[in-house]
């Protein structure tokens, strides 16, 4: 519903852009118009995805894993060097792993945690601190995950996603002076690549979670990428600082046996 050119000379940066949720914002932003920055830590399938990509648009590639402060520097000064400056950073790349929280170790839980709030922070900060606080003008779109009355079932990225929507909040408030938006985008869950590296056993219980949200289906990767574009639009330019649930009203009737118990009966 957005204009073509909405994001005409905009410079937007799309974390984990290779694959899924991502590619669809990113596909999203070059047919609106904005050139395009996708980064991920695999570099043969980005180098794929923006291949297919830049059949809508200009769009560059960076391999980077968020969890790594040098890399995501080197891909501030490739970004300051190619276009010298940022618009729109939209903070997509994560993931975790299903376990119940009495078995996940230290390692897994700082894997969790380094990816999705750590590797986050670092993004933001770097890009903060070398385009949208020098420009006085920038959009953040964090995408975290439906946590509104908890995650059992996974409660690394619970704890993850609930810490990036708070930062979120802090955020809005310290960073308006530079003109600085930022938002979260919290989907349910979503048909996307990233619903593949779940085990077989979870994938078994989708048609029954289905019915248990008020909207009776699972969300599409272009559900989330309206919100995200909406968001990072003029549009939202009084908005700044909320979280938009993209969940078909999940999170008002969290099915909140569902995960943990399919674990517990193929864990033990
Ligand atoms: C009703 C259905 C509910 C569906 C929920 C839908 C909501 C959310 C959906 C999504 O988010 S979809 C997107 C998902 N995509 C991904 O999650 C893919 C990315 N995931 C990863 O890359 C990993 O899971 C990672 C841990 C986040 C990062 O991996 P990293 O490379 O740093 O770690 P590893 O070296 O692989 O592992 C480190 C450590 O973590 C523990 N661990 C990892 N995987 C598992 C697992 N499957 N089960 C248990 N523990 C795991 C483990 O301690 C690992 O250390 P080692 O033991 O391997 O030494
Ligand atoms: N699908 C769903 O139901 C939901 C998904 N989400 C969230 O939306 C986001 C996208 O998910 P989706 O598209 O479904 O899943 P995918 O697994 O397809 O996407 C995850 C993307 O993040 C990248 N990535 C992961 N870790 C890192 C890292 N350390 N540094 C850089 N890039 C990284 C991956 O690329 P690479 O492997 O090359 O690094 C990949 O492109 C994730 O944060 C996910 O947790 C939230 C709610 C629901």
């Amino acid at each position: 519903m957005l204009r073509s050119d909405t994001f005409n000379a905009k410079i937007v940066l799309v974390t984990g852009g290779r694959s899924g949720i991502g590619f669809q914002i990113a596909k999203d932003f070059l047919q609106l118009g904005a050139k395009v920055i996708i980064c991920s830590r695999k570099e043969e399938q980005l180098q794929k995805a923006a291949e297919e990509l830049s059949n809508f648009g200009e769009v560059t590639h960076q391999a980077c894993d968020i969890r790594k402060t040098e890399e995501i520097q080197q891909l501030a000064k490739m970004i300051k060097e190619k276009y010298g400056r940022l618009d729109i950073l939209i903070n997509n790349a994560g993931g975790q792993f299903p376990a119940l929280a009495e078995y996940i170790n230290d390692k897994g839980w700082n894997a969790v945690i380094n990816n999705n709030l750590n590797g986050t922070f670092s993004m933001i900060r770097e890009m903060a601190n070398t385009f949208f606080i020098p420009q006085k003008s920038g959009v953040i779109i964090n995408i975290i995950v439906d946590v509104f009355r908890g995650f059992p079932g996974m409660a690394h990225t619970g704890a993850a996603r609930a810490g990036v929507e708070n930062l979120t909040k802090t955020l809005a408030m310290e960073w308006s002076d530079f003109n600085i938006r930022i938002n979260c985008v919290a989907p349910g869950i979503i048909e996307s690549s990233g619903l593949d590296t779940y085990p077989k056993q979870i994938q078994d219980m989708f048609e029954e979670a289905q019915k248990a949200i008020p909207l009776k289906r699972f969300g599409k990767v272009e559900d989330v990428s309206n919100a995200v574009t909406f968001l990072s639009s003029p549009m939202a330019e009084y908005i700044t600082g909320i979280s938009l649930y993209v969940d078909g009203a999940q999170h008002l009737n969290f099915d909140k046996m569902g995960l943990a118990n399919v674990l517990k009966s193929f864990i033990s």
